[in-house]
């Protein structure tokens, strides 16, 4: 005898007319409204969140898959929509009825979903093989699961007749080798479905990702750095979504659908009387099952909402776990994340005072529908209408009917949260970025020109109104250093940013060569300059690939000449030298601006745009670095911008500009400036001149500003002397 698990399920989902509007229902997480409804998950930059999962629509009967050979009978744990991915998928539009919160009216909203719904559809056209064979194993495997109960229901009639006949003359041990041969070959066809399903849902999930990483570099750099967090869960979670509900859901919606019409089709045969008893269940449960979804709905945007502030509170003390050290504030960082737990929790008790009610209902009208099937059934057994093996079938089809109709309303859910997830991922794979990288025509790298801003007015996309700069002129001759000064926040990195074409001026226009940049391909302006940034970002690898990074094809003997010529002899006193990972050695600020340095030189740039760190090195550091600096400003081909903060570094270059809250208040030669009585510049500079003052006297030196000498002195002095000599 087969020991069938048995899971009595009441939906409400019995008629289409009702099932449509509660699929839309219940796309809002985490009312997943499945016995084994996945849990859902909340992406923040500190991880992912998981909450329990919830029971929906199952009766107190113990429970397991109607199908029991089914791996995918427990699909929702391979499910792990998101309340992130599923958020814009339950976007509502504004309330009018109960209709118009179902269905979106919102043209655009819906245009959206249509697209990106046929979009998803697109996705899934390379893998139409192994998706197609997988839905044939899935028919069989149905057929198969579909056939138990009218088995069972045969079987008890065989044991319990007296003369018992088995259908087509067979004998006991044939059925028997017939059933093992039939069930064997369902669990084999649900397995290779299972398998092909999910390949095809990885692959589909692995291109989509791909393809959404490139976009987000693509964009401006604004974009992704506003949204970081926003671009991560798109490439993590919501491309799990996309790729689930193109694989896993479509074949949980496909067997369901088997399961509810064949078994609805297997019920009216036995008995039409039953059958609509069983029906009649349905109205109250459906109507209650919308109030319950649409609570849940309103609970899981407030819980949302909760679990992000709780992440922000942690994220803000880990991430500053020096200072929360330093300060011996765990207490009252401990104090803070309670407080939003414990939001978290109030509304956790809410759910399960809801979920209670509901499913203490829908298990007891579960309960009771079956006690009125059984206690009707039995009267037509006793009256010989139908045999007692029909009735243990019926019983057994109506579990099914029910499991296939609640996964259904799971797949429709599913399904609208893919349409959600896909339309975050398309509207990034489709978004243009504000400069794109191939766009204009390319800068031949051997290009030398003057660099002019022309009446550059400039402000932040994400503070329009606040000018950065003001009718900012400036020109840079090729083969020129300039080092620019001022305050913090007078404008200088922001200077170097609109050369780099981080940003386009908002007025005005910066040309290299008389040719207005944004005629360039980004991409290959950026390769003519080299970079050398405020705090150098290094990369996971090895110094020699850290130092060859956007330029993969760069021999070891061109690293390790790009190397010398930044003075980061350090690198040979390593024990791997250039094979050194960069996570395994600690490295100065001054060692870390030297690869930054030799990294901008190996691209041989036209120009190089170096943003002096403003922290203090070591005298040793110091004197390598500005060494290094010294050797490029030297150099009669590479035209030099210096956001400069160090006397040592502005001494070196040629013309000094001094930036005033976005503009430019002074500008001359390092001599001019410094000897200029009140200027701006002695104004900035002062203490570290009266420090620069104080060691020439010790050295024996006149205090003087003129003959403060740093090092190797003025560059252009030593030009100068080059040039007489
Ligand atoms: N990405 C950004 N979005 C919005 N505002 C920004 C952005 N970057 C800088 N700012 C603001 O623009 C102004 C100028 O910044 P910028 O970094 O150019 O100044 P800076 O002179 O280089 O300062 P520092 O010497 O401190 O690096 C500042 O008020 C700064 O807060």
């Amino acid at each position: 005898m087969l020991a069938l698990p048995v899971r009595i399920i009441v939906t409400p989902t019995l008629r289409p007319a009702v099932l449509r509007p509660l699929a839309r229902h219940v796309s809002s997480p985490p009312c997943l409204h499945r016995a084994d409804a996945p849990s859902w998950r909340v992406s923040s930059r500190l991880g992912s969140l998981r909450l329990p999962s919830r029971r929906c629509f199952a009766t107190s009967l113990p429970s397991r898959s109607p199908e029991p050979s089914s791996p995918t009978s427990a699909p929702a744990s391979e499910t792990k929509p998101t309340q992130q991915a599923s958020t814009q998928a339950e976007a509502s539009p504004p309330r009018r009825s109960i209709w118009s919160r179902f269905f979106p009216s919102n043209a655009q909203e819906s245009g959206k979903s249509a697209s990106s719904f046929r979009k998803i559809a697109a996705l899934a056209l390379p893998e139409r093989k192994p998706l197609g064979i997988a839905i044939g194993l899935l028919l069989v495997s149905s057929t198969v699961s579909m056939s138990v109960p009218f088995t069972i229901g045969k079987l008890i009639d065989y044991f319990s007749t007296v003369n018992p006949a088995i259908p087509f003359g067979l004998s006991t041990g044939q059925a028997s080798v017939i059933l093992l041969l039939m069930f064997t070959a369902g669990a084999t066809a649900n397995a290779g479905r299972t398998m092909l399903m999910r390949l095809a849902g990885q692959r589909i999930v692995a291109r989509l990702r791909e393809r959404t990483y490139a976009a987000a570099l693509r964009q401006e750099v604004e974009f992704v750095e506003k949204g970081e967090g926003d671009v991560l869960s798109r490439l993590s979670v919501d491309s799990s979504v996309v790729g689930e509900s193109v694989t896993q859901n479509l074949s949980d919606g496909l067997r369901s659908v088997v399961m509810a019409s064949a078994g609805l089709g297997a019920m009216l045969y036995i008995s039409p009387q039953l059958t609509l008893l069983m029906l009649t269940v349905v109205p109250p449960v459906s109507l209650g099952a919308v109030f319950y979804g649409r609570y849940l709905k309103k609970l899981s945007n407030h819980t949302q909402e909760a679990l992000g502030d709780m992440t922000k509170v942690a994220q803000e003390a880990l991430s500053a776990l020096r200072t929360v050290q330093a300060f011996n504030a765990n207490k009252q960082e401990e104090g803070k994340f309670h407080e939003r737990v414990g939001t978290v929790l109030s509304l956790a008790r809410k759910e399960a005072i809801a979920s209670g009610i509901f499913f203490g209902a829908t298990g007891w009208s579960g309960n009771v529908t079956l006690l009125a099937l059984l206690g009707y059934g039995g009267t037509l057994v006793s009256r010989g209408a139908i045999t007692m093996g029909d009735l243990t079938s019926l019983l057994l089809y109506t579990v099914y009917v029910g499991n296939g109709l609640q996964m259904l309303t799971t797949f429709f859910s599913s399904i609208m949260r893919g349409i959600g997830a896909g339309v975050r991922i398309f509207d990034l794979l489709d978004r243009a970025p504000a400069i794109p990288p191939d766009a204009g025509v390319p800068v031949d790298p051997s290009r030398r020109g003057v660099i002019r801003f022309e009446h550059v007015w400039f402000e932040y996309p994400t503070r329009r109104n606040v000018q950065i700069l003001k009718d900012l002129n400036l020109e840079i001759r090729v083969g020129e250093s300039v080092a620019i000064v001022g305050a913090s926040g007078s404008g200088k990195s922001s200077i170097n940013s609109l050369l780099m074409r981080f940003y386009d001026p908002v007025r005005g226009k910066v040309t290299f060569d008389g040719q207005d940049i944004r005629e360039f391909t980004p991409s290959s302006w950026r390769h003519a300059i080299g970079v050398v940034p405020q705090d150098p970002i290094l990369f996971t690898g090895t110094i020699a690939s850290n130092i060859a990074y956007g330029n993969p094809d760069a021999t070891r003997e061109q690293i390790e000449a790009a190397a010398r010529e930044a003075n980061c002899e350090f690198v040979w006193g390593m024990p791997h030298g250039f094979d050194t990972e960069i996570g395994r050695s600690s490295l100065s600020g001054g060692q870390r601006q030297r690869l930054a340095i030799a990294r901008a030189l190996l691209k041989k740039p036209a120009i190089l745009a170096l943003d002096e760190a403003t922290s203090s090195l070591d005298a040793t550091s110091e004197h390598r670095v500005n060494d290094a600096i010294d050797k490029i400003l030297r150099s009669r081909q590479t035209t030099c911008l210096v956001v400069a903060h160090r006397l040592s570094t502005i001494a070196r270059a040629e013309r000094i500009v001094v930036l005033e809250d976005g503009r430019i208040v002074e500008s001359g030669t390092y001599r001019q400036l410094v000897n200029t009585e009140g200027s701006r510049f002695r104004h900035l500079m002062a203490a570290q001149l009266d420090t620069a003052a104080g060691e020439s006297l010790a050295a024996g030196r006149s205090a003087e500003f003129e003959p403060v000498r740093l090092d190797d002195g003025p560059m252009q002095e030593r030009r100068q002397q080059e040039a007489t000599l």
